[in-house]
């Protein structure tokens, strides 16, 4: 008996695990936790016959002084550990390099027909399979081929499409991270003589001297097995969350994972809403590439919830650049009328029977402008049924506020300190109260029901949160504000230092700015302490991404204040670095579980 076996698992296989699991605890989702045991099981179950049936024909054996002793059906248990370990890893890998995979926005198949695609699969495995039977040699390669092929098939029958829609890098890097770092565990237990491959069943074809030829293809498939598995598994939830949301009715549960599983076996899914998914993809892009830490962080969201963040953001975004974008004030105006128009007619009837085809039809509409089909689109798209029409016409009045802005007849509509309440409210206050109308749609249920009186006052908190972050970005982009011509620091505390708002855009590095800066900031902070308390009321889902994002608006605050300190002068946005952003979300969601 020897400990060596599980030495090799203290030193190789145990710390990559505990730190993946500490890195990402936080993080970590009811449904990743089944996709993850759901793995381990079939890994486990796979492998034990298999096994079991290689080791009782001696292809390979473990010195006695190695191993404890312990079997199961003559496996060494240290031998089972591996399986459930490695698959581990390899899963927490795949689940955090996906993570921020919008799932059914890649239902669609973008390489065009699978099965051309296939087919050099399909051709690879033949000639491997003939290549079996050539020698005794090949016992082992064979053995390895024999249980691998035909699960790999079956798996790439099932989510070939999806497995080829997917983003190739996160894809690649989950199987092939682990297969190398486990050819160089298996190189040295080899070495040690941890286990031994008998040498009459191998090709004696070695890395390195003692990597075996067969080692490292069976280290590389088996991790392809477990991806491919967890691909299978995320078709199976990408179709599901397709055809909730595509579905006549609101239903507030998801289907549970044993029901998601029947649902893709048994085939029993609707056609794709090809225009709702096309949108999607549309809305994911433009958020990616606006805004590459508002598209990681709404990953902390989950599922359907992020789906209609993203959503709502597109939307948003489509106005804020309708707007900015346009040529002149009266263009700008009329694309906000339109936006108002299609909005109450969206909202109409907040669930038509065949949603998207029903509304993009009027796109088709020839006498529409090109501009406006991202708005039409954008509309069509918002979760009607889980929002209410005020709020969305509230920001549509904040960008008219927006639009009194004027240099040349010199007009600025943030007069007093009113005003500015009211455009924060406007711009920022309205999509926190959308954004938490999703969250009651997506939670409310069970023993988490809230009254009306109590969503209420969290939806007034949320308002005058929203209204913080807004303070803080006013003060951080006075500058960049005043470059184009837009002055939010009201005239009438101006007019107290003896200024107007001309002066600051003749003069926006004027040392006198300051005071309105700090005063900007210290009217977040108020707002932000009146409402921070309302997050513990939230769903804990909804706890942990919303602190993320209200305590990172708030360490820009300070992060202001220092630059003005400093003396630092004002160049670009400012901005929280990445590793300081990912401290804190790891933190926030940690305190919110
Ligand atoms: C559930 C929902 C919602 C939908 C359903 C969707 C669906 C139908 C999904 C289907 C998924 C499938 C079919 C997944 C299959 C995954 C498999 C077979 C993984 C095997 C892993 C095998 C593994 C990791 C084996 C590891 C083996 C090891 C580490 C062996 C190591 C070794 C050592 C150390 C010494 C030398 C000997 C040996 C090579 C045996």
């Amino acid at each position: 008996m020897g400990l060596d076996y599980w030495l090799v698992h203290l030193t190789w296989t145990v710390p990559p695990a505990t730190l993946l699991s500490v890195a990402y605890w936080p993080f970590l989702t009811r449904l990743e936790i089944f996709k993850i045991l759901f793995l381990i099981t079939i890994a486990v179950f796979s492998t034990i016959p298999w096994d079991s049936y290689l080791i009782r024909n001696r292809i390979w054996s473990y010195p006695a002084d190695a191993v404890v002793g312990l079997t199961i059906f003559d496996i060494p248990v240290e031998e089972v550990f591996f399986f459930v370990i490695q698959t581990y890893c390899t899963s927490l890998l795949y689940v955090i390099l996906t993570k921020h995979l919008v799932l059914p926005a890649y239902l669609l198949p973008r390489s065009g027909d699978f099965t051309k695609t296939a087919r050099p699969i399909m051709f690879l495995a033949g000639i491997g399979i003939g290549v079996m039977f050539i020698s005794n040699h090949l016992t082992y390669l064979r053995l390895i081929l024999l249980w691998a092929l035909p699960v790999l098939t079956l798996q790439l029958i099932l989510c070939g499409d999806f497995l080829l829609a997917l983003p190739k890098r996160p894809i690649l890097a989950s199987i092939l991270l682990p297969t190398f770092y486990l050819w160089i565990v298996d190189f040295f237990s080899l070495q040690r003589g941890t286990w031994v491959i008998a040498p009459e069943t191998k090709v004696d074809i070695r890395f390195g001297g003692s990597l075996d030829l067969e080692e490292a293809i069976f280290f590389l498939v088996s991790n392809m097995l477990v991806v491919f598995g967890l691909v299978t598994v995320d078709h199976a939830i990408a179709i599901q969350e397709h055809d909730t949301m595509i579905s006549s009715q609101d239903e507030p549960h998801s289907p549970s994972f044993t029901r998601i599983a029947w649902l893709y076996i048994t085939s029993q899914t609707s056609p794709y809403d090809v225009s709702f998914l096309e949108g999607l993809s549309a809305a994911i892009n433009k958020l990616a590439q606006k805004s590459q830490s508002m598209y990681l962080g709404s990953a902390m969201f989950q599922d359907r919830l992020r789906i209609d963040l993203i959503l709502l953001y597109s939307f948003c975004r489509v106005i804020d650049d309708l707007v900015d974008e346009a040529p002149d004030r009266e263009t700008a105006q009329a694309n906000i009328k339109e936006a108002s128009q299609v909005l109450h007619w969206r909202f109409s009837t907040k669930r038509p029977t065949k949603p998207l085809y029903d509304y993009l039809e009027v796109e088709k509409n020839p006498d529409r402008t090109g501009v406006l089909s991202p708005l039409l689109s954008s509309i069509a798209l918002l979760p009607a049924s889980r929002l209410t029409l005020k709020p969305l016409l509230e920001l549509l009045s904040g960008f008219e506020m927006d639009l009194q802005f004027s240099t040349e007849k010199q007009e600025f509509p943030i007069a007093s300190e009113t005003d500015l309440e009211l455009y924060a409210h406007r711009v920022a206050g309205t999509v926190a109260a959308s954004l938490l109308e999703l969250v009651f749609s997506h939670y409310e249920m069970g023993e988490r029901k809230y009254d009306r009186a109590q969503q209420e006052r969290i939806i007034q908190a949320g308002q005058r949160m929203g209204q913080a972050l807004q303070y803080v970005n006013i003060a951080r982009d006075i500058k960049r504000d005043a470059a184009i011509g837009r002055v939010y620091i009201p005239s009438s505390w101006l007019a107290e230092e003896k200024l107007a708002p001309s002066d600051v855009l003749s003069n926006s590095d004027d040392a006198r700015l300051a005071v309105f800066e700090d005063r900007m900031l210290c009217k977040a902070k108020n707002a932000y302490e009146l409402s921070v308390g309302a997050i513990y009321e939230l769903p804990y889902e909804a706890r942990g991404p919303i602190r993320t994002t209200v305590e990172s608006y708030m360490m820009i605050g300070e992060m202001v204040r220092k630059r003005r300190r400093a003396g630092i002068e004002e160049d670009g946005k400012l901005k929280v670095p990445l590793w300081r952003r990912l401290r804190l979300a790891w933190w926030e969601m940690y305190v919110s579980q």
